[in-house]
């Protein structure tokens, strides 16, 4: 499928997938969700691919949804369409780690979209909000839910409520983010993590991947229960024995994502 919105190229085992609409500042118009969840769906479907970058451009990540293009929908437009429909959440539904790479605003659905990726590597230029109240609407794209559980009820009313917006070193302190690089290291460095991710057992990186998420769905007593069925699954799979072998042995291990 040809891109408009969006640039995607491989790294080797590394997907990545960069938003382009920079006259915007990358704001998730349809055409671009709609192409964003094509790209996921293709590194999904591609064995050669273990893992998956989001970014955007240095300016910004995401500013929001369309504003423009959404402006006049009607209660029955945005009701009857579901708007904010799958495809927005098909980040989320990856099974492949996906991170993000975030530099500049990360604004709305913007930073609705960055907490739907496993995790958020900022540059220090990154900034993060939920503005929509400022514009006479709430975020829709799961915003008051997952910055909730990033960073707790207070910091997260206040940004909904107040539509303040926190730079790269609040978002680190408060867990949105897992760390902070200077901007221009950032693409390399996101690479480099997800080049590590991608080196290791695809089936074990999923399984980890799952029962961290379970944590968020479930009560503790059950999502350890989950983490033990999980982690009995893994001794069912030869990298699991590759991995202990080269370890006992002093070498790399090879795994071969079975
Ligand atoms: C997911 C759901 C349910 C909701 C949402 O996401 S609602 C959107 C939430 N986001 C916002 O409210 C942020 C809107 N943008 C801004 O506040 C500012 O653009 C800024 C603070 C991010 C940057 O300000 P700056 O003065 O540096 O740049 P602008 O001249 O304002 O923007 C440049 C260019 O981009 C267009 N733009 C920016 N954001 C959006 C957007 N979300 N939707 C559509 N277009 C956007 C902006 O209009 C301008 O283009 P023009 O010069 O052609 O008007």
């Amino acid at each position: 499928m040809p891109y408009e919105n969006i640039l995607v190229e491989t790294h080797g085992q590394v997907g990545l997938i960069k938003l382009n609409r920079p006259k915007a500042l990358n704001a998730l118009s349809d055409a671009l969700v709609t192409e964003l969840a094509a790209a996921v769906d293709a590194f999904e479907a591609d064995d050669e691919i273990g893992c998956i970058v989001l970014t955007g451009s240095e300016r910004a990540f995401a500013a929001g949804a369309d504003i423009k293009e959404m402006a006049n929908h009607s209660y029955m437009d945005v009701y009857l369409s579901d708007f904010i429909t799958k495809k927005w959440g098909r980040v989320a539904t990856a099974r492949k780690p996906v991170i993000a790479a975030v530099a500049g605003y990360a604004l709305g659905g913007g930073c609705e979209l960055a907490m739907m990726c496993d995790f958020i590597l900022a540059a220090d230029t990154a900034k993060f909000g939920q503005p929509e109240i400022t514009i006479g609407t709430i975020p829709g794209a799961g915003g008051t839910q997952r910055l909730t559980r990033f960073v707790g009820k207070s910091k997260a009313m206040e940004m909904v409520l107040t539509g303040r917006t926190i730079d790269a070193a609040e978002a680190e302190r408060c867990g949105l983010v897992s760390r902070i690089v200077p901007a221009a290291d950032l693409i390399e460095e996101a690479l480099k993590v997800a080049a590590r991710i991608a080196s290791l057992s695809r089936p074990v990186v999923m399984m980890a991947k799952e029962s961290v998420n379970r944590s968020y769905e479930t009560t503790l007593e059950e999502g350890i229960r989950f983490e033990r069925r999980l982690f009995h699954s893994t001794f069912a799979t030869e990298d699991q024995k590759e991995g202990m072998a080269a370890f006992t042995e002093k070498r790399e291990a090879n795994f071969r994502n079975r």
